[in-house]
Formats: structure tokens, sequence, C-alpha cells
């Protein structure tokens, strides 16, 4: 699903009220329509008393008409207007118009307004929507303010009131906290932010009927991958298929004292579907992955040091025409004999072009040189699996908002012919021609340690089967994370470890 900017929006809305047998008024009225049947399904009719704050836009025109389509249902409400400014909206005045037939409105037009909120309350915020054009101030900053601390539910209309939906906010704006935002057919960027998450609560999209074809056209730079979409990506196990035609994946991890990491990551990439799978790690390692994992097979390092894992064995004869794909990273350790081996083996890949997945210490190891030339080593369409301390640790840098750190990662995915996923809840996928997959699925019961190693292990198994770096990254990030809602649902999101995770993988 495309992410399109609010001109963009501004335009598909035109196209859709040109293109169709539909006037503006009108779609303001399916877009309210479409917010009501979201709210009558969540905020039951008799349990709560409705205020609704209106603004004077095309936002506050849907305040209205969600007034009037409400008030037949038995809800009862108390309309606001807040009278901010002279410029009224067409669609505005026309529903003013609409709803003062049916109740009356009252109107805020200064500071010193009193509204007394009860717990039954729950308040519908339609102020601003995409036309924000600066921050509030006066008598909406005010009227904001009052909303934050009156401690009942907000539901947004469209996009908090006071948040810009595709650029950053200054700190000290006042800006809705939304324990709901309800938004009108595409999200915006701002949703897929952490630095909104108090802004814009749990969000949703209600379908409007904009025009598909005016949508279809738009060059996007951002993408929310849907279930729908993504399920799309998985390819049927034929029927006479056999364990070569699902390839052999390669997966170097682990070290003493982190064989866990290699442990989540190969039964990770087992569950995934891949063919076969060799993990290549420290001696000692050996009979701790053949009892926990009997799938798997086993090649030890050589070197001397039989706990750090260095490798000197890569060479044509060890991998060409043997493995599908590599994983490398998890539990590897630091060290700058652990960094020329993942730099051999890079090159190795690169010279084969044998798809790579590059995560934790191996990406730590190829950020160690001051001016970061191990990364000229990372073979192209990679696949690299950060999360943001990983990620500035490739830069060497960090960013001032979310938004500078998107900009990074696209010039980093294109600079580097990469693809980044920059992990997290709604995890970045960044691909070398300069677009951003946002992910869908996941819940915060996975930040914990190991649910990383899980996700490498199973982009791995992705690679080894043939699926495209960018379609092993968005399908990977995805099945990973709802795998980690299915067992948040199962053992509960403080409850779920890791493992839980794999158990739950299934597609
Ligand atoms: N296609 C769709 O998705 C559909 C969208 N629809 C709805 O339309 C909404 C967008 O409507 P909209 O363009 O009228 O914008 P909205 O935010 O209501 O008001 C803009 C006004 O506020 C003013 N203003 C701005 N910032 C200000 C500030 N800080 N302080 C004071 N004033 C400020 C601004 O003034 P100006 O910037 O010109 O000075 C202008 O007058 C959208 O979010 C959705 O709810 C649906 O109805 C139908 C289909
Ligand atoms: N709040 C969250 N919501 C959704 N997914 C999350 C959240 N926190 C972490 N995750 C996911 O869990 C994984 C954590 O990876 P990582 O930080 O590398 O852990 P580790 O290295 O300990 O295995 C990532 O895939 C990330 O997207
Ligand atoms: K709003």
């Amino acid at each position: 699903m495309k992410i399109l900017f609010v001109n963009e929006i501004r335009e598909a809305d035109a196209y859709t009220i040109l293109h169709e047998p539909i006037d503006s008024i009108d779609l303001m009225e399916r877009a309210s329509s479409a917010f009501v049947s979201w709210f009558k399904e969540n905020y039951l009719v008799g349990n709560y008393k409705v205020k609704i704050f209106c603004g004077l836009g095309d936002n506050g025109g849907d305040g209205l008409a969600i007034a009037r389509m409400l008030h037949p249902l038995g809800y009862d409400l108390e309309v606001f207007v807040v009278k901010f400014s002279k410029k009224i909206s067409e669609n505005f005045d026309q529903n003013l118009y609409r709803l003062e037939k049916q109740i009356p409105v009252k109107i805020i037009d200064n500071e010193s307004f009193i509204v007394n909120f009860e717990k039954k309350d729950v308040i519908i915020d339609a102020l601003l929507g995409s036309g924000l054009s600066r921050s509030l101030e006066g008598l909406l900053k005010s009227v904001v303010e009052k909303l934050n601390e009156s401690e009942v539910p907000i539901i947004s209309v469209d996009i908090p009131s006071g948040l810009f939906a595709n650029k950053s906010n200054n700190l000290s704006d006042t800006i809705i906290k939304a324990t709901h935002t309800v938004s009108f057919q595409i999200p915006k960027l701002a949703f897929m932010l952490p630095q909104n998450a108090e802004f814009v609560g749990d969000w949703h999209i209600v379908d409007i009927g904009l025009n598909e074809d005016f949508i279809e056209k738009v060059t996007a730079k951002f993408f929310y991958s849907t279930p729908l979409e993504v399920e799309k990506l998985i390819k049927p196990r034929k029927k006479f298929s056999h364990k070569g035609t699902f390839g052999h994946a390669l997966l170097v991890s682990g070290s003493y004292g982190m064989m866990g990491a290699a442990i989540l990551s190969a039964r990770a990439c087992m569950r995934s579907g891949v063919g076969k799978l060799t993990v290549h790690s420290i001696p000692s390692g050996l009979a701790i992955m053949q009892m926990l994992l009997p799938e798997a097979m086993y090649w030890e390092t050589a070197s001397g040091e039989s706990d750090l894992f260095i490798s000197t064995q890569y060479n044509i004869e060890n991998i060409a025409n043997k493995f599908q794909a590599v994983g490398i990273g998890p539990g590897l350790g630091v060290n700058i004999k652990i960094k020329e081996s993942i730099e051999q083996l890079c090159e190795l890949c690169a010279e084969l072009s044998i798809p790579m997945v590059i995560d934790a210490d191996a990406l730590n190891n190829l950020s160690m040189d001051e001016n970061r030339e191990s990364l000229s080593k990372i073979p192209k369409n990679s696949i690299l699996t950060p999360h943001p301390k990983e990620f500035q640790n490739l830069l060497n840098k960090s960013w001032k908002d979310d938004y500078e750190k998107l900009e990074l990662l696209t010039q980093f995915a294109v600079n580097q012919g990469v693809i980044v996923c920059l992990k997290g809840a709604n995890t970045a996928i960044a691909l070398p021609d300069g677009t951003i997959h946002f992910n869908s699925s996941g819940n915060a019961g996975m930040a914990k340690a190991g649910s990383g190693d899980v996700l490498t292990g199973m982009i791995l198994a992705l690679l080894a089967q043939g699926y495209s770096p960018k379609e092993a990254a968005i399908l990977g990030v995805y099945q990973h994370g709802l795998a980690g809602d299915k067992a948040a649902q199962n053992r509960g999101m403080n409850n779920m470890i890791a493992s839980d995770i794999i158990e739950n993988i299934r597609f």
C-alpha cells in the first residue's frame, strides 16, 4: 500500500471528484460515514458521552458530518466548533448548516472556555487534518492542551490535530495525543515513526473510495506492506519437490557463550522452509547444536583459537555449488580476526553471486574501521538487518529525528546498493531503488534478546529457496512479526521469548 504525501492525497481527492460522479461534499460524506462505521463498533452507543471538537476546514467538516450521523444512532452528543480564524471551508459551512437543523453547536471563541469532562466521555478530534500549515498557537493550542489533560480517550479524525503528516514537528509543538487515529484510505508517513507514537496511538485505515487509477499512477517512495500484499509473495511447495528444491543455507553464527544466538537463528531457518542447513561455528558448539537441532549439519571452524569465531576456510571449493544463500552475524563477537573472516566470506559471496543476509556482530565488525572501508566488501543486494544502534555504527553518525533517520537510511541503501531492514516497530526496509517499505506486523513483546537472531534465520531460509532479496526481506520481516503476534496471543507480550516466535512461524 502506498503512503502518499499530503499534496498527493489532495490530488487523489481532486482526481476522484473530477473522474467519478461524486462531489467534494459527498466524498466528505463517505469519509465521515467510514469513520462512523469504525466508531460505532469500538465505542458502543449508550456506554459513552461523545464530545466532538471541530475546526473550520474540511477536517472540521468531517467532524460536523460525523456528529450528524452519530445523532440518529442514539449517541449522547455535544458538538463544539473552535473559531480560531475567519476562514472556513465550503464543506465545513455546508455541514454546519446541515447539522444545525438537527442539534445545536457550541462555539469556543476565546481561551477562557470551560468544558467539564467525565469518565464516560470520549472525544472526537476534528480540529485540523492534513491541511495543517504551521504549529498550533493561541486558541487552538489551548484547546488541544485542555483535551490532552482531560484523561478521556481521544479519537482523531484522519490525523491527530497539530501533527504534520510528512515532516517533523518542533519538539515544543502542542499536538493531540490520540488513543486511536482513524485515517482516510492512505496511511500517513508520520504514523510509521517512533517519535509520533504518543500522538497517533493505535491507527486504523478506513476506505473512502479514492480513485484507484490515480493512486496506481503515483510514484511513491514509501510503502506500507499490508498482509494481503505480503502473503501473495509466498511460493507454494510443489508436489514433486525435494529438499534440493528448497536450497542449502549456510549460517555463520555463534561463539563461546553465544551459541544460543546460533541455535535460535538455525531453528528459525529450518522452520521457514529451507531444504538443508549447515551451521558454521566453533568446535565447542558442535555437541550443543547437534543435540538441540539435529536437523542441521555442522561445519567446525579450524583455527587454533577455539572459543573465538575465526574461520579461514572459505574458498570456492567449500562454498560454490554448495550453498544457495549465506547468513552471517548472530553471536559472532567482535574482534579484528573475526572481521577478517567476515570480509573473506563477503568477498567470496560477491564473486560467486551468493545472496547474503548480514546481521548483528557481522555488522559491528564491518563498522570497526574509522573510515568504514569494510563496507565496500558487502556484496550488492545483500540484506542487512541492523537495529538502530547497529545502523548508527554503520553510518558512524546519528540523526536528529526520525525523518532524518529515513533520509540516511535511503542514502545508505542506494549508495551501498543493499537492502537495509532497520528493525523496530514498523521495521523500515530500504531498497537500493530508493523506496522504503514499512512492516505491518509485530509487537513490543518482541523487544527481547534473541528476536533478531530469529529474523536472520528466517530471511536466510527465504534467500536459499530462491526468493529475491527484496521478497525475502519483505516477506521475512512480515512473517517474523506475524509469528511474534501469534506468540503474544498465546503467551502474552511480557512473557513470550524469542523461542516462542519460532514456534509460531507458519506460512
Ligand atoms: N482525500 C481525503 O483524504 C479526504 C479528506 N477529507 C478531510 O479533509 C481534511 C483536510 O482538509 P483541509 O485541507 O481543509 O485541512 P484542515 O486541516 O481541516 O484545515 C486547514 C485550514 O486550517 C488552517 N490552518 C492550518 N494550520 C493551522 C494552524 N496551525 N493554525 C491555524 N489555522 C491553521 C488553514 O489555513 P492556512 O494554512 O491556509 O492559513 C486552513 O484554512 C483531511 O484531513 C480530512 O479530514 C475528507 O473530508 C474527504 C476526503
Ligand atoms: N516494539 C516492537 N514492536 C515490534 N517489533 C519489535 C519491537 N521491538 C523489537 N521488535 C523486533 O524484534 C527484533 C529485535 O531484534 P534485535 O534488536 O536485533 O534483537 P537481538 O539482537 O537481541 O536478537 C527485530 O526484528 C524488531 O523488529
Ligand atoms: K484531526
